[in-house]
């Protein structure tokens, strides 16, 4: 169940369609950057294997199951966790209200805060009984993360989740990202626009142009000259 392959995904907002053809596979374990210029579709590639668009077409299966047609909560309850851009917590409720709310798509009904989740990140078990809008961008940000990975995920997909946070919060971002995939053996598939991070964590990477795979291989592959050629403004 840890494996997705996407064939040929055309993805619509409207009548126009977004993505045009995309295609990936992502292995067990592994860990797959998307990267790409502003606005060639990159959180539409996010939003599509979560059926989040208005309609997509093509192949996307999780395992052995195939799950264009099923709905967002089914696919959450399969085990894929979604970050979204923006992060999207409660601000209302607490860190730890939050927290619980991942584990509401846990298919078990263990309702558990794991403990990882605190050692991961430790201001969380410090501010738990905060409202989650009184916290900082970076730590809304590691809230996301834990209120996705309480639903025990087996694949994480993050949508820029770097972006706009503080240097010191960016670092243990990236540092426990890192660390689900290589420790806790979690699939990731990320969107990341920062090309060292991206090409020294991930395994593969896939890079878009205007809804289009336009290249795709193993991240070490990545060298300076395809950097500028693709991903340079
Ligand atoms: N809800 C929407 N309705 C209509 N068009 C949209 C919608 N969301 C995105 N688009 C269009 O789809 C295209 C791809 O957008 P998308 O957000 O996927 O790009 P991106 O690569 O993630 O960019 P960024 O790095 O800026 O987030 C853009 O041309 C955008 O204008």
């Amino acid at each position: 169940m840890e494996t997705m392959k996407a064939r040929e995904l055309y993805s619509y907002y409207g009548k126009s369609p977004v993505l045009q053809g995309v295609s990936f596979d992502l292995n067990k374990g592994e860990f797959l950057a998307v990267m790409g210029r502003n606005g060639v579709g990159k959180t539409t590639l996010l939003k599509s294997i979560m059926g989040l668009t208005d309609r997509c077409e093509g192949g996307l299966a999780f395992g052995d199951r195939e799950i264009l047609g099923l709905t967002t909560p089914q696919r959450s309850r399969l085990g894929i966790g979604y970050i979204p851009q923006g992060r999207e917590i409660i601000p209302q409720f607490t860190v730890r209200e939050n927290i619980l709310m991942g584990t509401f798509a846990r298919p078990d009904g263990k309702r558990d805060i794991p403990d990882y989740l605190f050692e991961m990140f430790p201001i969380l078990k410090e501010f738990i009984s905060r409202r989650g809008g009184d916290l900082s961008g970076g730590q809304q940000q590691q809230l996301a993360i834990a209120r996705a990975l309480a639903m025990d995920p087996k694949i994480l997909i993050l949508d820029e989740p770097t972006e706009g946070i503080q240097p010191n919060i960016v670092k243990q971002i990236e540092d426990a990202i890192v660390w689900l995939n290589r420790e806790r053996g979690l699939g990731i598939i990320l969107v990341e626009q920062n090309v060292p991070f991206a090409r020294s964590a991930s395994d593969r990477f896939l890079l878009l142009d205007k809804g289009r795979v336009v290249l795709a291989g193993k991240s070490d592959e990545l060298t300076d000259d395809l950097v500028d050629k693709h991903l340079t403004f």
